[in-house]
């Protein structure tokens, strides 16, 4: 499975784990590596007038050497342009001594209008901020406007936290080998990666298995087995029943696009819980969702008791203070083993966040109780600092590492939301989000995709699946949606994207759900 994201320590381990396997040795590897770039320039800039290849003095380095080897051969006009030498007996200094072509100072470097750069300074090793001679190339290929293929990653972009360390290139392209990195696809990394092309030199997926990577990049091959579809014998409750919290009479609409989305992603019935004062408009604007008054946390007791709902949504437009808390306690521990409540999950957004900023404690000690609900919270960066203010300001941490540390403190799928959400679980798994489109920034987003991850829960999937898939279903509906996207077309747009998953394979039947 290629969807496994390696740090860069873990590509090592890679590394050291196939040589040792045999009979590829570290020369082996790079020279493929650097035979996967020659490839790709020659292919992509066949009428190419001159290529600069600058190679750094450690193994990125080393693949440069390779490239312009073999571009040079193929009868392009190279140039290489050095940092550094590699250090002697380094594979590097093999790749280097294997090339034709005499270095040149990096200090010298000098490239034409309309050539290409090969960028093999730093890859994976990349160790403090690109400055100097380095930084200077970077600004030259930027006024120049030249294309930049970037081996592995764009030097100065982390291959771990996506971050930009200095100053970095910002590449047309990126060739990188066996797996991509979490910095191809947190942001900026991802923008300064260009295209990214994926090259497979020989690591076997029997050797990333052996790494157990606990990192991915989101896509169906993480969840399509757990998307829940209708059994032969399914009626409405048994496909899940979700309870969507309303806010006062002129904070309903929230609701009602959660509830909705809700209802589209197969949940098979759908119940609007509103306070009493605005039973009337959202009377007005309901159909086939359903409606009861639920004006204190003794109303949720007797609808569960009731209606056997299987996951609720509590957040979007309710409001936030003391009833929004004690709502939210109500749900994640009534006092029953969660087998008695049937409660298969909920998903806390937007002011069920927000009402904890002053003791976040409180919601995560109720989340910890062995018999609460699964719980899925989906905050965007506002609220993520709201709750996990130390999290939020490390500066050093990234997006990743930063969800992560949530997901564990607060024994909650963390939905940390953005251009590059990723959503970590508490046992550590995370997923890096890669296929939307900023079409989805605008208002309402965000409770549609609280209604679809409620909606795949209430079906019976597990929280984290259920939290990929919605995060990933959302942002291909908004992609394939485009410009004039609102949030009310979300819901129906995404029925094709569902098709398709479910013609692709989808996945678990909800009369498992039966109780
Ligand atoms: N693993 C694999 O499976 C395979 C890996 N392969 C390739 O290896 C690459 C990783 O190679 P790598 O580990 O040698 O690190 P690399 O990025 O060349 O940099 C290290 C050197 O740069 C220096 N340095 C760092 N930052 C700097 C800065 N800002 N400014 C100045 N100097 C700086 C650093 O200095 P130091 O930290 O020691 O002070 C050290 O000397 C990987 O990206 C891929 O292309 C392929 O061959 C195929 C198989
Ligand atoms: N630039 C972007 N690219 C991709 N997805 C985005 C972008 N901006 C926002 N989104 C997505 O849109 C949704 C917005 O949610 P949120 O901020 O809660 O909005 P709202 O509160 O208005 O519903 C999130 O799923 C987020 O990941
Ligand atoms: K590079």
């Amino acid at each position: 499975m290629s969807h496994e994201l390696l740090t860069s320590a873990e590509m090592g381990e890679a590394d050291r784990l196939t040589i040792a396997a045999g009979p590829t040795d570290g020369v082996g590897l790079m020279r493929r590596a650097g035979r996967a770039v020659a490839t790709e320039v020659l292919s992509r800039y066949p009428s190419a007038a001159h290529v600069h290849v600058l190679c750094g003095p450690g193994n990125n380095g080393g693949d440069g050497y390779v490239v312009a080897r073999i571009l040079a051969g193929s009868g392009v006009a190279t140039t290489v342009w050095t940092s550094g030498p590699p250090r002697p007996g380094s594979d590097a200094a093999v790749a280097a001594a294997e090339c034709p072509i005499k270095p040149r100072p990096l200090s010298d470097f000098d490239p034409g209008p309309r050539s290409i750069v090969v960028d093999a300074l730093y890859g994976a090793g990349l160790s403090k901020p690109l400055s100097g001679e380095a930084a200077r190339a970077v600004n030259l290929a930027a006024k120049l406007h030249l294309r930049v293929v970037a081996v592995d990653l764009p030097s100065g972009i982390s291959g771990d936290s996506g971050k930009v360390l200095g100053t970095s290139f910002s590449a047309d392209l990126t060739v990188t080998f066996a797996r991509k990195k979490p910095g191809h696809l947190l942001l900026p990394g991802r923008e300064r990666c260009g295209e990214i092309v994926l090259a497979d030199i020989g690591i076997v997926a029997e050797i990333i298995a052996r790494l157990q990577p606990r990192t991915f990049e989101n896509g169906p091959a993480l969840w399509l087995r757990d998307l829940p579809v209708p059994a032969i014998d399914a009626h409405k409750y048994k496909r899940g029943h979700v309870g969507v919290f309303s806010g006062g009479p002129n904070a309903t609409g929230a609701a009602r696009l959660s509830a909705l989305a809700a209802a589209r992603s197969g949940a098979g019935a759908v119940t609007v819980l509103s306070p009493g004062n605005a039973m009337q408009v959202n009377a007005a604007h309901l159909t086939s969702i359903m409606l009861r008054k639920a004006d204190e946390a003794a109303d949720i007791e007797a609808f569960v008791g009731e209606r056997r709902p299987s996951a609720f949504v509590l957040g979007p437009g309710f409001g936030i203070g003391e009833k929004t808390r004690a709502f939210a306690l109500a749900l994640l521990a009534s006092g029953k083993p969660a087998a008695s409540t049937g409660i298969d999950g909920l998903v806390f957004d937007a002011d069920a966040i927000t009402s904890f900023r002053e003791a976040p404690d409180v919601l995560f000690e109720a989340a910890r109780r062995p018999d609460a609900p699964a719980l899925v919270m989906t905050p965007h960066e506002g609220e993520f600092a709201r709750l996990f203010a130390d999290i939020a300001d490390d500066n050093v941490s990234s997006k990743l590492d930063k969800a992560r540390a949530a997901a564990a403190r607060a024994n909650a799928v963390i939905v940390y939301k953005g251009a590059d959400t990723v959503v970590a679980a508490p046992d550590g798994r995370a997923a890096i989000n890669s296929n939307g489109a900023a079409w989805l920034a605008t208002a309402g987003s965000g409770d549609v995709l609280s209604g679809i991850t409620t909606g795949l829960l209430a079906q019976g999937m597990p929280a984290f699946e259920a939290a990929c898939a919605a995060v990933w279903i959302h942002a291909e509906t908004g992609r394939r949606f485009g410009p004039g996207l609102i949030a009310e077309d979300l819901p129906l747009a995404m029925v094709p994207v569902l098709r398709e998953l479910v013609a692709a394979g989808g996945g678990r039947c909800s009369t498992a759900l039966e109780r």
